[in-house]
């Protein structure tokens, strides 16, 4: 079985990030880029415009593919929290964003994102993203989600 593809968005204006409080699903509680699971029929990068539309009620600008990741607990198996995730940045959103019952906006400036209210592995990747590069890796966090037990990850990787 194939771990579950799920998408980030992660827009940047004027040096702050837009995100999102989780309001439920994997991860709830904690401020993460808009995304969610690809749907069957869909491009990562369709799936990536449409939950920041169903979340935040605005269409990202500039799109553009930044990283990818194997995203799963120690026990190794494969089972409904291992994702594979496609991450994206953009430009901006056109349109004021909206809380909904999924997500709640909050910008962040880029130069003091909160780490710790994200999860664990955000700290190791996203600042590649503020920077314009681009990466690949795998990610094994503790059965708790509170720690990083293993990630391995290369910089500078292409995307189709
Ligand atoms: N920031 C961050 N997000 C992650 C990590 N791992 C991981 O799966 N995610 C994201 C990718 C997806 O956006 C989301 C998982 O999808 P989900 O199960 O919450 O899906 P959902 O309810 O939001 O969406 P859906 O069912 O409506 O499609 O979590 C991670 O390590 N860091």
């Amino acid at each position: 079985m194939q771990a579950t593809e799920a998408t980030l968005c992660h827009p940047v204006v004027d040096d702050e990030m837009l995100l999102i409080r989780k309001q439920r699903g994997l991860g709830a509680g904690k401020l993460v880029g808009p995304g969610g699971k690809v749907e069957s029929g869909e491009t990562p990068r369709e799936a990536a415009r449409r939950e920041v539309r169903e979340e935040l009620r605005v269409d990202p600008v500039g799109l553009e593919k930044r990283g990818e990741f194997d995203f799963h607990f120690r026990d190794g198996t494969v089972d409904d929290d291992s994702m594979y995730v496609h991450v994206f940045a953009a430009d901006g959103v056109d349109g004021e964003p909206e809380a909904t019952e999924e997500a709640v906006p909050e910008l962040h400036p880029v130069s003091e994102l909160p780490y710790g209210e994200m999860w664990i592995d955000d700290r190791v990747w996203l600042p590649h993203l503020v920077t314009g590069e681009t990466f690949r890796g795998e990610f094994v966090l503790s059965d708790d989600g509170e720690s990083l037990v293993r990630y391995e990850m290369d910089i500078g990787v292409e995307f189709e």
